[in-house]
């Protein structure tokens, strides 16, 4: 209040001055103010943090490295935070106290700790942390993904659940998935043929094309519609409008740890992302509009995603109105969003595995083989049967989580975790990178082995908390069943239909495995592979 009240009076002030400003010794007062404020500022700011540091001296914290004045920890963090939290586990332990910026942030680095976490404290932690490009057309208030828990999440959480993702609808559409990966193998083949025919090697950016074909996959899911045809021109705008939203979305964002700077958007990401989502916002607007239309005339073609979310009419429990127009938009922006990047990054860390490890690649030839032959295409039926490939898949996922500390989690209320206390408000990171890499829960962990799997229960569907890449508990990945489906198929397609080798001054032990942080984590160097046919005649 009374910063307020200087702030007001300055303002009079200067308004006054610069009004009659006459001489330079009133142009130096005015700079001399300026100067006082911005220090008072500063003060209030200090005395604010310093403050909540001491309203907690008494409160029994989590251990954590001591942090600078207004940054704190935020320096620690480095390039690649899930690396340097893990360091920073053999100093404090699993669970560790950082202040980044403003924010209070715990960290939970091991499976106990985790089963702690997901077990005894869900309903206090399942809340989200938003980043503040996602405030662009309120998008945080429609999102599931980074929602507050609340009667709209949980609404939303069940209708997606039940009829978007349970495995009765997803056998229903099967056939989907199987033409876009057959249209991804054909588009790969005559790329690779097309360069080789121009005298260049033929190399292919296979995650691309895995990108390209789980947004088509989508399109069907959702709206009916092959967004990547030649024919829709608004899919591949919409396309590139998204690629953009991810790439304003997975760039740290100051404003984030230090939320007075929020207003002034001092890296211009949100300025972006109004003007990105904004275009994408606009194209599905208008497939909308379109389908409304075609609901008056009476078009009845097969129900999709986006019917259901036009027709809700609420759950007659908590939710009892239709979904807003512009949130029914938002969320058909966000299932392409959390549903293309994830997959394809996934397929990207399974491939550069393979080639790294030879003789795991020539098991999961022989497997497919085996299960399927040599004269037919995989199919989802295949999947079970498939325990080396689903093996293959799971190391990945261990040593490489495609969303390394899952999505922030923010603390509901005050919280007694594992006898430290977490107050209100305290953001929450899972580091399952550094999980997947505990010496206490996996033998070799750094080393690169399927066959630790092989006749071994644990899975990734948030039960076994030493490998929970798609997290757990109630904000676990809704779509974890449609990943695991997908990316399955477009694997076993992509090895039973090819050949990959690595382009010429590459071999295995120089192939990069370096990571790098965006909206998840990738390959630094994308995967850039030579596709050679495999010779069969394929019985459909
Ligand atoms: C291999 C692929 C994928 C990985 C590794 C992955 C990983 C994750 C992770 C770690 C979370 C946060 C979980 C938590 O906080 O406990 C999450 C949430 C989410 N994922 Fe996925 N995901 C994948 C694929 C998908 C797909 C295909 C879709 C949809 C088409 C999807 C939609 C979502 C949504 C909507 C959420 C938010 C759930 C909520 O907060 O209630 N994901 N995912």
């Amino acid at each position: 209040m009374v910063a307020y009240l200087v702030c007001v009076y300055i303002y009079v002030y200067m308004r006054e001055a610069t009004c009659s400003i006459k001489t330079k010794r009133e142009m130096e007062l005015i700079y001399d103010s300026l100067v006082w404020l911005s220090l008072f500022l500063s003060l209030v700011l200090i005395l604010r943090l310093n403050g909540k540091k001491w309203r907690n001296r008494n409160k029994n914290l989590p251990p954590g490295p001591p942090g600078w004045p207004l940054f704190g920890n935020m320096f620690d963090l480095g390039t690649t935070p899930h690396r340097a939290l893990y360091d920073l586990k053999f100093k404090y332990g699993p669970v560790l106290m950082l202040r980044l910026g403003s924010i209070d942030t715990l960290v939970v680095q091991s499976a106990k700790a985790a089963a702690e976490f997901f077990k005894n404290h869900d309903a206090s932690f399942c809340d989200r942390k938003s980043p503040d490009v996602l405030s662009a057309y309120n998008y945080e208030d429609a999102s599931l993904a980074i929602g507050h828990y609340g009667p709209f999440w949980r609404m939303l959480r069940r209708l997606c659940s039940m009829e978007l993702m349970a495995n009765k609808r997803l056998n229903e559409t099967a056939s989907i998935r199987r033409k876009c990966i057959d249209q991804m193998l054909r588009s790969i083949e005559d790329d690779a043929v097309a360069a080789k025919e121009r005298g260049e090697s033929g190399v292919v950016n296979l995650p691309h094309y895995f990108f390209l074909m789980s947004f088509n996959v989508l399109g069907n899911l959702m709206l009916s519609r092959d967004l990547l045809d030649s024919q829709c021109k608004e899919g591949h705008d919409f396309f590139h409008s998204m690629d953009k939203v991810a790439e304003w979305v997975g760039k740290p964002n100051v404003a984030d740890f230090l939320p007075f700077l929020k207003w002034l958007d001092p890296q211009g990401l949100k300025r972006s992302m109004l003007r990105d989502m904004g275009r994408a916002k606009e194209i599905v607007a208008g497939f909308v509009e379109q389908r409304i239309k075609e609901h008056k005339l009476g078009k009845e073609e097969t129900k999709d995603f986006l019917d259901t979310l036009l027709e809700y009419e609420g759950d007659g429990k908590e939710w009892h109105e239709k979904i807003p127009y512009e949130k029914v938009i938002i969320i058909v922006l966000e299932i392409f969003f959390t549903g293309t990047e994830t997959t394809s990054t996934t397929i990207e860390w399974v491939m550069a595995e393979l080639l790294n490890n030879p003789e795991v690649m020539r098991k999961v030839k022989e497997e497919l083989n085996v299960v399927v032959g040599e004269n037919r295409k995989v199919e989802e039926s295949d999947i079970e049967k498939l325990s080396y490939l689903q093996a293959v898949l799971k190391e990945t996922l261990r040593l490489h989580p495609p969303v390394p500390l899952l999505l922030p989690r923010n603390t509901i209320q005050d919280t007694n975790f594992m006898g430290y206390h977490i107050t209100k408000d305290t953001q929450v990171f899972v580091n399952v990178w550094a999980i997947g890499r505990d010496p206490n829960s996996w033998q070799d962990p750094f080393t690169f082995k399927p066959e630790r799997f092989l006749g071994s229960n644990i899975d990734y569907k948030g039960q076994n908390f030493e490998l929970i890449p798609f997290g757990s508990g109630r904000r676990i990945c809704v779509g974890m069943s449609l990943a695991q489906r997908l990316v399955s198929l477009g694997l076993a397609s992509l090895i039973h239909d090819f050949d990959w080798e690595l382009d010429k001054n590459l071999t295995h032990e120089t192939l990069d495995m370096n990571e790098r942080i965006g909206i998840t984590v990738r390959k630094l160097q994308p995967l850039y592979l030579i596709p050679k046919k495999r010779p069969r005649t394929i019985v459909v």
